[in-house]
């Protein structure tokens, strides 16, 4: 893509809490937005009362960002597509928008987690439905969408192999109170924002049985070990892991109550069952899905990630949080570091 090229106006795809909130972003500096929702009766609310009650309420749309409702035209004559709904639907939006989207119109998303049985990378999802001509870029970070919203400051990283359009769209965000970094690494932010979600959930059981600060920075700094053993075997950066679409976003997730996937955690530690749990936060917990799909993934790479094992049979095999912690607890003593081989 060349530097010159127009992202403008940009076409959200998916009103929630992020989509939103992103879109926002981009408007507040000037840039045409455009914001589809796939419910028509939030889309007339949204165009009413130019908020989202639903998500973000008491937050004004800036002036440049528009609600549309022609997603058809919108993809034809948007300059960049912008994708932020959950991870199951992913596949159906690239679906929707490629028989429409121009040859080389570049598409990004701010979706966090896995392709839903396969457990494939977004990236490479949206690489083969859409064929090489797009450039790709993945939006990933520390960002609790209501904070973006309020204009609070935050720090996110653009990932694409095309060192243009994440600059590009990196620029779109830009502000004084957001602050957008730029890599390669796609693997490497796909791998961190995933896995941290599962990770947020055994933090919140944690938090949830009562067990202390010591137990909570212990399955942080082990689920981080987590982390890096998956990115590397898939062949990330290791540096990634340690910037914010990494530990950034685990610390985020793991430690503060606006974690949608803390919250879930928090619940079953408290004693809800798992469908309770669910039922109780109500909104999108991308951990439950990505919690299966790592696990496979983790399998199929033959490496050990305990911690994400034991997420999995405390959502999928009825087990007891309690069990959980002590199998995690009991396992086998092992080094944290070991002296190199000469
Ligand atoms: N909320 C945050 O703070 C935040 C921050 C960073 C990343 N994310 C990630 O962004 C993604 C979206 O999360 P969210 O918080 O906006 O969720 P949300 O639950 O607030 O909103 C999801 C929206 O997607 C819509 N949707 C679902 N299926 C759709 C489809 N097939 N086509 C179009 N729209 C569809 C829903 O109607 C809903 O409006 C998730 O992967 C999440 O992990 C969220
Ligand atoms: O509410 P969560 O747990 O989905 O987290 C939201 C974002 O991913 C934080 O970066």
């Amino acid at each position: 893509m060349s530097e010159q090229a127009n992202l403008s106006p940009t076409l959200v795809l998916g009103a929630g809490a992020w989509g939103t909130a992103l879109a926002m972003a981009m408007a507040r500096n000037g840039h045409e937005t455009w914001l589809w929702g796939r419910d028509k009766q939030h889309y007339l609310q949204m165009q009413t009362s130019r908020e989202n009650a639903k998500y973000l309420p008491g937050i004004a749309f800036p002036d440049a960002l528009s609600v549309v409702d022609d997603v058809h035209k919108a993809i034809q004559s948007c300059g960049h597509v912008l994708i932020s709904v959950p991870s199951k639907a992913f596949v159906e939006s690239l679906q929707m928008i490629k028989p429409m989207l121009a040859a080389k119109t570049p598409v990004s998303w701010a979706t966090k987690g896995l392709a839903p049985d396969t457990g494939e990378l977004l990236y490479d999802v949206a690489r083969s439905a859409l064929g090489e001509s797009h450039p790709l870029a993945v939006i990933s970070g520390p960002s609790f969408a209501a904070e973006v919203a309020a204009n609070l400051p935050t720090a996110f990283t653009v990932a694409s192999e095309d060192g243009d359009f994440a600059k590009q769209l990196a620029g779109l965000f830009h502000s004084p109170t957001l602050r957008v970094y730029t890599t390669y690494d796609v693997l490497g932010v796909q791998i961190g924002g995933t896995v941290k979600n599962v990770l947020a959930i055994s933090a919140g059981i944690s938090d949830g049985l009562g067990y202390g600060a010591n137990a909570r920075a212990a399955l942080i700094t082990r689920g981080m070990a987590e982390i890096r053993r998956l990115a590397a075997a898939l062949g990330a950066e290791t540096e990634t892991l340690f910037g914010l679409s990494g530990i950034g976003d685990l610390i985020l997730t793991c430690t503060d109550d606006q974690s949608r996937n803390r919250q879930l955690g928090l619940a079953i530690g408290r004693g809800l069952s798992v469908d309770d749990a669910v039922k109780f936060v109500g909104k999108t917990v991308e951990g439950m899905d990505a919690a299966r799909e790592v696990m496979l993934r983790a399998r199929q790479a033959d490496i050990e990630m305990p911690i994400v094992e034991q997420v999995c049979k405390i959502l999928f095999e009825g087990y007891d949080p309690r069990e959980s912690v002590q199998a995690l607890l009991c396992r086998e003593q092992k080094a944290e570091l070991t002296p190199p081989v000469n």
